[in-house]
């Protein structure tokens, strides 16, 4: 359309507006005289006025009345916000904290909490606070507990259970049957508890399941749970991941009953066991809180859609360093992945062994972790370095035995210990005897039952259920000796294990120290043996060097295999080590 032709329509408009205006005061005109008209006009003009003087009035004070209704409501609505959000930050613990540092700014989450690296959730009791400084250090000296990357150094070690903040969990007295927390739960709590993400490294048997179980209960107790189940997915709030089937069950009954206080659930998923029901039980009472899993079913869960991890807060791996070597990295990134990032999650390793290996992979998947180690592990020059590098350290209440034997004549010395460990009194003592391959725990079990002892094993060739029943005959203490692959090295929690056997030596010493842990649990004596051969001599330094540490006889025999410790190199990435030599010249050489 032309601009000429737009204006003489505006103007035709304006033309039939004005004769509409004109027809209109026309109609409401008394048409009696002229000059009665003219005073009715002007009459009627004057009132038309006041009229339109009267509603625009009116208006006006109808629109300054809505305002301050719309006003007033507004700042209602801001004040109850307000309110809220402090209400909400309170339940959820997020105290500010004066001590947190510039790294610890809280990141806002999805489900409605908010991750701090620094103290959100746990505030300090008056009682602690009060303690000289002098005690605190000796309480930290005495327990041997370095902590590293602390980043609030005003948090003190919780040193008796009476020292936690009061919630409803603790009013229901769930440690009753402790006296005191133990190092590493002392040390540990007033970081996890804080929402930071925390490695865990303490001696076997030292309570590290309850140091990262109280935590993981108090998080979702104070955490909102999604209740839509929109499409009817279990989508639990925490997990915890277990290298050995036995060891996701025992971890699952003890937090169980941690999280039943508060009326929460957990539910254990392993491999060998029916789905369906472990379906089912994820399913149960709007989806379960906190699942308990070995990789592969947990992988298997996921990649089938029976569960979704897209709201995991709080994520443990247990016995860290096994779960993230070569044979469970990619389970864990995947599952760890499917979590909330890590920012938004709170992530903890707890362990007994901690090689260099793992250690890079291990922050890859936490925010900051702080590091809670337990003993004097510190390698000569490394004091203070916070290097990363943790000694290997065996339980120091175990007497450790190294016998040098010829392979061939193994078994039948293995028969000679155990009648002695089970003469007289001692005869119904229990007795773990360790073999490395699951042929080997069969015929070592025919061997043993043909001499009349009463065994019983477990290994990866037999069914769950046979695995279930040896572990609870030997639990209940009718079968006093078990034979194990290391399937059952690591976190199992047997009460009275008195002797711990290595019929032949572990593919790696931390299995060592894992195997030998499985005695002198929870502050007890325990022994274990050691038969060594020949054909292990690749493991004399390592070993010389754990007993060592722990103030244990090396016999000479062991020495005579030398005490060089094989260097570890990843499969990918190399030597964790420096190998050349700087000091020589780089030869020159010329080509022609
Ligand atoms: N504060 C405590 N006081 C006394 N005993 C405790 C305390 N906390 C835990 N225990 C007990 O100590 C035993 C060992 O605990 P737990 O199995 O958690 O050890 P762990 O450090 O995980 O060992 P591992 O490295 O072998 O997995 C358990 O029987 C547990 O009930």
């Amino acid at each position: 359309m032309s601009a000429g032709k737009k204006h003489a329509r505006s103007d035709a408009e304006e033309q039939v507006a004005r004769s509409s205006k004109k027809v209109k005061t026309d109609e409401v005109a008394d048409p009696t005289t002229d000059s009665d008209a003219a005073a009715a006009l002007k009459a009627e003009k004057k009132q038309k006025k006041k009229d339109k003087k009267e509603k625009k009035d009116k208006k006006d004070k109808k629109d300054k009345s809505e305002k301050k209704d719309k006003k007033d409501k507004k700042d209602k609505k801001e004040k109850k916000e307000k309110k809220d959000k402090k209400e909400n930050g309170e339940s959820n613990g997020h105290v500010a904290t004066t001590t947190e540092s510039s790294e610890s700014e809280a990141v806002p989450v999805t489900n409605g909490t908010t991750k701090s690296n620094g103290a959100y959730s746990y505030k300090q009791t008056a009682a602690i606070s009060a303690i000289p400084e002098s005690e605190i250090e000796a309480f930290l000296k005495e327990k041997e507990i370095k902590i590293t990357n602390a980043s609030d150094s005003t948090l003190r070690p919780i040193m008796k259970f009476s020292q936690l903040p009061s919630t409803n969990l603790l009013s229901k007295n769930p440690f009753a049957s402790y006296s005191s927390p133990t190092p590493i739960q002392a040390a540990s709590w007033p970081f996890t508890l804080s929402g930071r993400d925390v490695i865990g490294i303490a001696e076997t048997g030292s309570g590290k399941t309850m140091a990262f179980s109280l935590p993981c209960v108090e998080k979702l107790v104070s955490s909102p749970k999604d209740k839509s189940n929109r499409d009817r997915t279990p989508r639990p709030r925490a997990v915890i991941v277990s290298p050995t089937r036995e060891l996701a069950m025992q971890t699952h009954e003890a937090i169980a009953g941690l999280a039943s206080l508060v009326n929460l659930s957990a539910v254990c998923v392993y491999g060998g066991a029916s789905k369906d029901d472990q379906r089912k039980l994820m399913a149960k009472n709007n989806g379960v809180d906190i699942i308990v899993a070995t990789p592969g079913r947990l992988k298997d869960f996921l990649s089938e859609g029976s569960i979704s991890l897209e709201n995991v807060i709080f994520a443990v791996l247990d016995e860290a360093d096994r779960m993230l070597d070569k044979g469970f990295e990619e389970d864990i990134k995947l599952i760890l992945g499917s979590c909330l990032p890590r920012e938004q999650r709170q992530t903890l390793m707890f362990t007994a062994t901690w090689p260099i290996s793992v250690q890079g992979l291990a922050e890859s998947f936490m925010v900051n972790p702080t590091r809670v180690t337990i003993g004097n592990r510190t390698r000569a020059g490394e004091e203070g370095t916070g290097s990363g590098s943790v000694e290997l350290q065996a339980n120091s209440r175990i007497e450790q035995k190294v016998e040098v034997v010829d392979p061939r004549g193994k078994e039948q010395r293995l028969v000679e210990l155990l009648r002695e460990a089970q003469r007289g009194s001692a005869k119904d003592d229990r007795i773990l005897v360790f073999a490395l391959y699951k042929k080997e725990c069969t015929r070592v079990e025919e061997f043993l039952s043909r001499r009349g002892i009463k065994v019983c094993s477990i290994h990866g060739d037999l069914r769950q259920d046979q695995r279930t029943r040896s572990l609870e005959a030997f639990k209940a203490g009718t079968t006093s000796v078990l034979i194990a692959t290391d399937v059952a090295a690591r976190g199992l929690d047997i009460p009275e294990v008195k002797l711990v056997i290595n019929l032949t030596f572990p593919l790696t010493i931390e299995d060592y120290v894992h195997r030998i842990g499985r005695t002198g649990r929870a502050g007890k004596k325990g022994k274990a043996i050691t038969l060594f051969t020949e054909h292990d001599k690749a493991h004399s330094g390592s070993l010389v060097n754990v007993l060592r540490a722990a103030q244990q006889e090396v016999p000479e025999d062991l020495l005579k295999f030398g005490t060089t410790v094989k260097k570890k190199a990843h499969a990918e990435y190399g030597a964790f080590f420096k190998d050349v030599d700087m000091s020589k010249k780089a030869t020159k050489i010329t080509f022609d």
